[in-house]
């Protein structure tokens, strides 16, 4: 084997992201407690776990708004834990929020470029220095915006103000403006969540679509027909740490893991 396909190889191997001995303290509370976990490149990892599990910290902690009290985040082989969020999608991590934000009187097509502009950290000293490269530049970035808003089912309403989209046309929006970045992890935030039965439908599909291309997932969500039907594995969070792992099926099962969603519901 030449030296390059093994590189090549290495690089498969190495999980996208891992989380090592994660600890997150809020005052008093441990919100996040010792969590440890990768995740390896290509699959669609769920992390389920009763309101107050500690998952929303963990996707914050990953995707670098707040930073661990204790541990470490590796991205792409390369510790990040210090790293400020924007660094994090420089190197490949794209992240979508429970609520998506459009800025509602913006095109979509003006939304996704947008996206883009910010992940660049764009200043205004190189436009004005060389306009005929921002030129080329936006072009590029129109054409790119235009082909991920079909990639998502949205070419229709590429023109409209995202104002008029439904809450699951909202969410793919969002995924459309995080591939601007070509992400190779997507961190996605109860997808599901306020998204109508046909619309799911089309999400779940584009989810596959774009991991068959490659993008690794990690979703939090609490629609477990969703998880069973995406997820390849998953992880379950309860009181800050991480109660067990496994295919969807196996982790319903799992003593622990209805224990902590009957507890949680006590
Ligand atoms: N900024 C904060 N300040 C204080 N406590 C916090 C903060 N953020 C989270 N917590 C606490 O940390 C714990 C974990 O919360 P987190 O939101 O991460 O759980 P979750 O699993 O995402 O819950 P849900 O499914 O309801 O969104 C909770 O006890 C919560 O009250």
């Amino acid at each position: 084997m030449s030296a390059l396909s093994e590189r090549r190889e290495e690089d498969t191997r190495t999980p996208v992201l891992t989380a090592k001995n994660v600890m997150r303290r809020f005052g008093g509370v441990t919100a996040v407690n010792d969590v440890s976990f990768d995740v390896r490149r290509g699959e669609i990892l769920g992390l389920i776990g009763p309101n107050g599990a500690g998952k929303t910290t963990m996707f914050d902690l990953l995707a670098g708004s707040i930073r661990p009290t204790s541990g470490e985040i590796v991205l792409n082989g390369v510790a990040v834990s210090g790293e400020a969020a924007h660094r994090r999608i420089g190197r490949g991590l794209g992240r979508t929020f429970q609520i998506p934000r459009p800025f509602p009187n913006l095109s979509l097509v003006d939304n996704v470029m947008l996206a883009a502009q910010a992940q660049a950290g764009e200043g205004l000293l190189p436009n004005f220095l060389k306009p005929w490269h921002v030129r080329a530049e936006e072009k590029a970035s129109h054409d790119k915006a235009l082909e991920l808003l079909e990639l998502v089912n949205l070419t229709r309403l590429a023109h409209e103000p995202a104002r008029v989209l439904s809450g699951g046309q909202r969410k793919l929006l969002e995924l459309a403006r995080v591939m601007m970045a070509d992400p190779a992890i997507i961190l996605l935030d109860e997808p599901a969540a306020g998204v109508n039965a046909t619309l799911l439908e089309v999400i779940i599909d584009r989810i596959r679509d774009i991991n068959a291309r490659g993008i690794t997932f990690l979703l939090i969500e609490h629609n477990i027909d969703m998880v069973t039907r995406l997820c390849h594995r998953v992880l379950v969070m309860a009181s800050g740490q991480l109660l067990c792992e496994g295919t969807a099926d196996e982790v319903a099962r799992d003593p622990r893991v209805i224990e902590a969603y009957l507890g949680g519901a006590a």
